[in-house]
C-alpha cells in the first residue's frame, strides 16, 4: 500500500488569536513495506501529520491518496466560507465517512500510551471492538482476535478472558495494539510506542514490531524521541523541525548530519558521538556508524593495531 502526501498543511484554531500552523507543505512518498522512523523536536508536528493519515484530522491545505484513493478530497478545514447546499453537505458527509471507513481499516493508528484506552472487561473483548465495529461476523472477529494476539506474543487461551487492567504496562501496551492489528490493516503507524516502558518492555515491543513488519510485509511508520531505537531499527528516516520535514533519508545519512540536527533540538546516537571522539583520538571510523554492532565490527579491525594483548594473541603486530 503506498501513500502519496501532497503540499500538507495543517493549521489549528484557523482564523483566531491561537491559530498555530503546525505543519505546512509536507510531501512524502511512502511505498508499501517501508520501516519509517519519524522524528522531530517536540512540537514539530508529527502526531499531526500521523493524524491526518488515516483521516483522523482533517487537512487545512493538500491531498493525501492511499493507493490512489484521494482521502482529503474537499476536507480542508479552511473550506469554512464555502458556501454549499444542504444536499451538497450530506453527500460530502455520506462520502467522507464511506472513505475514512475504507482508510481505517487500511491505516491503523496506535496512539501515544494506547493502553489509557484500554476499557473492556476481557482482553478478548478489547481487542475485538475494532472487528467487531467494522461489522464482521462472530468468527471472523474470534479468529483475528486470536491472529492479533499471537502477533503480539499475547498467549490467546492463557489470557482472553483475564481483565487488560491486571497486566503490567509492557502487556497492556500489545493487548492495546493487537487491536489495532485485529483490523488487518496494511499500514501500521505507532506514536511514539515504547514511551514510558523499562528496557525489557522497550525491547519486547520493538522486535514485536520489527517482526510484523518482516513477516507480514507491513508498512510501518513510527513516531520516536530515541535516535537509538531508530537507529537500529528503521530504513528511512523523516525528520521533522517546525512543521517541516527537513531531512528524508536512510538512517546511517540522516545521522552523518550532527551539527544540523542538534540546531534542531535533536541529537544522533551516542554510539555516533564515541565514534566521533575515537576518530579524534587517532581512529578511522566511518561517519556514518550509528549501531553498537557497527562499532564493534569498526573496532575490531583496527584494535590488534593498538592493542597490546590482541597482538599477543595473534603472535605478533596486525597490520591496521
Ligand atoms: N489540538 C491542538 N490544538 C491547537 N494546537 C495544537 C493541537 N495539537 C497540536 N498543536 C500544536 O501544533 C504544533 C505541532 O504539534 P504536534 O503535537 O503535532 O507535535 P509533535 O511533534 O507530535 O510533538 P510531541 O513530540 O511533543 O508529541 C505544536 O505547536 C502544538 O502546540
Amino acid at each position: 500500500m503506498s501513500i502519496s502526501i501532497k503540499h500538507l498543511s495543517h493549521i489549528y484554531d484557523y482564523g483566531t488569536p491561537n491559530e498555530t500552523v503546525a505543519i505546512e507543505n509536507i510531501n512524502l512518498e511512502i511505498e508499501h513495506g517501508e520501516f519509517i522512523g519519524l522524528i522531530g523536536h517536540t512540537g514539530s508536528g508529527k502526531s499531526t501529520l500521523i493524524q491526518q493519515l488515516n483521516g483522523l484530522l482533517k487537512p487545512s491545505k493538500g491531498t493525501i491518496l492511499v493507493n490512489g484513493l484521494n482521502i482529503t478530497e474537499g476536507l480542508s478545514n479552511l473550506d469554512k466560507t464555502k458556501k454549499r447546499s444542504k444536499s451538497e453537505q450530506r453527500k460530502l458527509a455520506k462520502e467522507r465517512k464511506r472513505k475514512l471507513l475504507e482508510v481505517r481499516k487500511k491505516v491503523g493508528l496506535v496512539f501515544q500510551y494506547p493502553e489509557y484506552q484500554l476499557f473492556e472487561e476481557t482482553i478478548e473483548k478489547d481487542i475485538a471492538f475494532g472487528p467487531t465495529n467494522l461489522g464482521l461476523g462472530e468468527s471472523e472477529v474470534k479468529a483475528r482476535v486470536k491472529e492479533a494476539m499471537m502477533l503480539v506474543g499475547i498467549d490467546y487461551d492463557a489470557y482472553k478472558d483475564r481483565s487488560p487492567f491486571e497486566l503490567s504496562g509492557g502487556q497492556k501496551r500489545r493487548v492495546a495494539i493487537a487491536g489495532v492489528l485485529a483490523m488487518r490493516p496494511e499500514v501500521l503507524i505507532l506514536d511514539e510506542p515504547t514511551a514510558g516502558l523499562d528496557p525489557r518492555g522497550r525491547d519486547e515491543i520493538l522486535a514485536q514490531i520489527k517482526a510484523l513488519h518482516d513477516k507480514n510485509k507491513m508498512t510501518v511508520i513510527i513516531v520516536s524521541h530515541s535516535m537509538e531505537d531508530m537507529a537500529k531499527i528503521a530504513n528511512r528516516l523523516i525528520v521533522m523541525n517546525k512543521g517541516k520535514v527537513v531531512f528524508d533519508d536512510s538512517p546511517h545519512k540522516v545521522f552523518k548530519e550532527i551539527e544540523t540536527l542538534e540546531k534542531i533540538g535533536l541529537a544522533v546516537p551516542q554510539i555516533s558521538y564515541l565514534a566521533r571522539a575515537l576518530n579524534e583520538a587517532g581512529f578511522h571510523l566511518s561517519d556514518e556508524i550509528i549501531t553498537i554492532e557497527e562499532a564493534v565490527e569498526a573496532l575490531k579491525k583496527q584494535l590488534p593495531a593498538i592493542h597490546p594483548k590482541a597482538q599477543n594473541s595473534k603472535g605478533g603486530k596486525a597490520s591496521c
